[in-house]
């Protein structure tokens, strides 16, 4: 296979690209809200500004980056108020397209809708978490409820964030705790990927695969230090997540954080709506898809305790039927990712898992 001593196998082109968006800008730490003055001037972004807080964070922080911004730019609210999420974003669509950038400050269901409505009007997004609950705070992706259940969507990832320790230690503890549980079941995720791609050959992502992993690992290591109140563990939380926000970027998915327990906690939201927050329920999840993947569920089920997480569906008022419902249900969301919830998974054992893996 060799012509004029030129070996043609190791000359195929290379024709491989990638696309990753990352925050430009993070700040984090105590009071750093009073930075957002300074990270919009940084960046430039113009003259008027669309802020998107809910009912209870517009008071928390919401108003006061109002504040900050009202001597020099244009500021225009919209409360992203509980209700259909799919009008929500559509009514602040309309908003943001009368603005130059768009600021999201509160929970992830806020922040996912100024960053649905940030990439739908094609304006930056400034990520202001008011709880470390999520990791979506620094990723390019969205998940949105339906009527036909969970969508994963490409979102505008934070051009900046700004997420201040000291609003994020005073949210309810269970926030935190929520945020926590949310990367612990980055373990199981990753588990679900690696045997997805053994037999399926989906394509692994080494770089993201290893960030979320040791994010992982970080927090599953130092469960005993994250307190209710601390500006401490909200400090490590936050960077916990912007470091899984980031590994979904690299992978241009959220894959290396969304398996199995992930779309577990999705069929609850839609069979169980109101119960339970977005990590609790893949904490809760993750015990069972670890135990799937032969692997240390005692030390999930442990961690979450420790940290104050709830370990079975009782503790989120979800009766154990309706949990086998949806580890049964699991399957049909996002069909095309592949979990170990998509191994044979019979009534019969959804039933024996609950039962034993749930039972204090
Ligand atoms: N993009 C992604 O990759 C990800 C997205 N998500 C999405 O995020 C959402 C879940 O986020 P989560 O934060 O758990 O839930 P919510 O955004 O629903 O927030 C839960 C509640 O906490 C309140 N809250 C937030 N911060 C504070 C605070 N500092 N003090 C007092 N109350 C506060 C909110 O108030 P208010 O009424 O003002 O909103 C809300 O009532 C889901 O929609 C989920 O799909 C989750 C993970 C990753
Ligand atoms: O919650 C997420 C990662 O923690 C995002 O995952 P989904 O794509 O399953 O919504
Ligand atoms: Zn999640």
């Amino acid at each position: 296979m060799s012509a004029g001593g030129i070996n043609l196998l190791r000359t195929k082109v290379f024709d491989k690209s990638k696309w990753m968006q990352l925050p430009r800008d993070v700040v984090i730490g105590h009071d750093v809200i009073e930075q957002v003055p300074a990270v919009c001037e940084d960046l430039d972004l113009g003259d008027a500004v669309l802020i998107i807080s809910g009912e209870q964070t517009r008071d928390v922080a919401g108003k006061r980056v109002e504040a900050l911004l009202a001597g020099s730019y244009e500021v225009t609210t919209f409360s992203a108020a509980a209700g259909d999420p799919l009008e929500t974003i559509r009514k602040a669509e309309t908003a943001a397209a009368g603005a130059g950038f768009v600021i999201g400050v509160g929970g992830g269901r806020v922040i996912d809708t100024a960053k649905i409505a940030s990439y739908n009007t094609d304006r930056h997004f400034i990520s202001v978490p008011t709880a470390a609950s999520h990791d979506g705070i620094a990723s390019s992706r969205a998940s949105v409820p339906t009527p036909e259940g969970n969508v994963s969507l490409a979102a505008e990832p934070p051009i900046a964030v700004v997420a201040d320790t000291a609003i994020i230690a005073s949210a309810p503890h269970r926030l935190l705790a929520s945020g926590c549980a949310d990367i612990i079941a980055n373990h199981t995720a990753i588990l679900d990927w690696e045997l997805s791609h053994r037999l399926r050959g989906e394509p692994l992502s080494e770089y993201a695969l290893t960030l979320s992993r040791m994010t992982a690992e970080i927090l599953f290591k130092n469960a005993d230090l994250i307190k209710p109140h601390s500006e401490e563990s909200a400090w490590l939380v936050t960077k916990a997540l912007v470091s899984s926000g980031v590994a979904m970027s690299i992978a241009g998915s959220s894959r290396p954080a969304s398996g199995g327990e992930h779309k577990f906690s999705h069929a609850l939201d839609r069979l169980a709506p109101g119960k339970g927050l977005h990590g609790e329920k893949c904490g809760i999840g993750a015990i069972i898809t670890m135990y799937l993947h032969g692997g240390d569920w005692r030390g999930i089920r442990d961690s979450l305790r420790t940290i104050g997480a709830p370990t079975t569906p009782a503790e989120i008022g979800i009766d154990d039927e309706t949990a086998v419902e949806a580890l049964l249900a699991a399957r049909t969301i996002r069909p095309e990712r592949f979990t170990i919830l998509d191994m044979g998974l019979t009534p019969e054992s959804a039933r024996d898992l609950v039962k034993m893996l749930y039972r204090e």
